[in-house]
């Protein structure tokens, strides 16, 4: 399949690894990805009766060939994230240890491109805190796109290293730490990872690991869990940090897995984690290991009484914020210094205002727009969201008229329209149209445009 070989040390290590399977593992990497997706249960419009399930998580399927995604409006408004199936095994491992009823304040650690952000956002109870953090600003973007696009109004979205979360020791229920790593497991969808991989490259991906984890231990509440993964086979990074793991004061929750799943236990120090293998389960290469904090030792946090920087909007303009959302009174609205406004969700108030002490580089609630002398122009993000109003007026488009959409063409409608609109697909948002006259603005962001030619689709 890939003009890259496989690195001789990389050989090595996974034949004294496997043993008798070595030969299956290889041939497995001789074939191609599985492609699979996961739906977005607050968008339920692709229908997924046909699809092969992934077995450890109830939202994930396979698809039979892989489609062009930028192509599909379903897939621009949010309905599925295309996701690796051995990652979606985080949902499982939740659902087996957290207490996903109750509202949990969790952190995603190393969170872009989003995968397991949004996994987790379509996990948690709706009154839930969830902050995706990523230090490389540069992934912000994607990562933001991603969450907007699944809609939820509880997230956070941060630019931190580990260390800066320092101030919040003790304040969250979950942590995850989806680690950067040698990423062994990608080497079949993605053969350029081999050429960045090296003995070297392992030890410095493992010693990272345990800088981030030592980061993230203190973050956790008594008894919060702390989940780690990473794509990666290498029982340096893997089965070493989680044994350090067990002897840093947290301990291994195990999971029951069947074994007609086909993921393998791994034990080090009585520490086990779990891996997916790719001539074992339908997916790449994953490794996934579960503690529970054991220290009694949960510092008291003061609230501040404020936002740092955000002020309430008006009573006329919080009047017209209302009218497009579902559960208006559930939440407070706030303009920013460069006039941006915000819709806060009342019960996260509190921990929203600590993290606004604590973080810098984050932004918080729902992007509701702004406004233009009398005129409020509505976001993007306020299109997409699960909170918005659900009589708003729209117009259903046609696959074609809803890819223009996304070209950022304008449309020419049969009948005059004035005011803002919702694009729509199959039932979906997809973002706002403004009516004048016969002709329709198409308020798409330029940076959401998608640039692939759309003709022969
Ligand atoms: C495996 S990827 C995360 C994938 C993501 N969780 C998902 O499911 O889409 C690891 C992430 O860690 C970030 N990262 C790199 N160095 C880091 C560091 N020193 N501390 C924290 N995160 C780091 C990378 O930028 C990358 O986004």
């Amino acid at each position: 399949m890939s003009d890259i070989p496989l690195p001789a040390q990389f050989r090595h290590q996974m034949a004294q690894q496997l043993g008798a399977d070595y030969a299956a593992f290889l041939a497995s990497l001789q074939q191609s990805p599985p492609i699979s997706i996961r739906v977005n249960p607050q968008k339920m419009a692709l229908p997924t009766a046909d699809l092969e399930p992934v077995l450890w998580c109830s939202e994930g399927f396979y698809l039979p060939e892989r489609p062009v995604f930028t192509l599909d409006p379903l897939f621009q408004a949010g309905a599925f994230y295309v996701q690796e199936a051995s990652s979606m095994l985080v949902a499982e491992a939740l659902r087996q240890t957290a207490r996903l009823k109750r509202p949990l304040r969790v952190l995603d650690l190393c969170a872009a491109p989003g995968g397991k952000s949004t996994l987790l956002a379509s996990l948690l109870n709706a009154d839930s805190l969830l902050v995706c953090n990523e230090v490389i600003r540069s992934r912000i973007p994607v990562l933001k796109e991603n969450m907007e696009k699944w809609g939820h109004p509880n997230v956070v979205i941060s630019n931190h290293d580990p260390e800066d979360f320092k101030s919040l020791n003790g304040f969250f229920d979950v942590v995850l730490v989806d680690a950067p790593c040698s990423g062994e497991g990608l080497f079949r969808k993605d053969p350029e990872a081999m050429l960045e991989w090296s003995p070297d490259s392992v030890v410095f991906c493992a010693a990272r690991q345990q800088r981030i984890l030592t980061a993230a231990t203190p973050l956790l509440c008594d008894d919060g869990l702390l989940l780690y993964s990473t794509c990666t086979y290498n029982d340096e990074e893997n089965s070493q940090n989680a044994a350090w793991l067990s002897k840093h004061g947290f301990e291994n929750v195990p999971l029951d897995l069947p074994e007609s799943w086909g993921i393998a236990e791994k034990t080090l120090d009585q520490t086990v984690g779990y891996q997916c293998y790719p001539h074992r389960v339908t997916g790449e290469g994953f490794f996934l290991s579960v503690f529970k904090k054991k220290q009694r030792s949960s510092p008291e946090m003061g609230v501040p009484r404020s936002f740092r920087s955000l002020k309430p909007v008006r009573n006329w303009q919080e009047k017209i914020l209302k009218t497009f959302l579902k559960n208006s009174d559930a939440f407070s609205f706030y303009v920013k210094p460069n006039e941006d406004v915000f819709a806060i969700p009342e019960t996260l108030s509190a921990d929203l205002r600590v993290l606004d002490a604590a973080l810098h580089n984050k932004g918080f609630g729902l992007e509701m727009g702004t406004f233009k002398g009398d005129d409020f122009i509505p976001s993007h993000a306020l299109a997409l969201s699960n909170a918005l109003a659900e009589n708003l007026p729209g117009i259903e488009l046609s696959k074609e008229d809803a890819l223009r959409y996304f070209k950022k063409e304008n449309l020419v409608l049969n009948e005059p329209v004035k005011g803002w609109l919702l694009a729509r697909y199959n039932g979906l948002n997809l973002g706002w149209l403004k009516g004048v006259g016969n002709r329709v603005n198409n308020y798409l962001p330029k940076e959401w445009r998608i640039r692939m030619d759309i003709k022969e689709y």
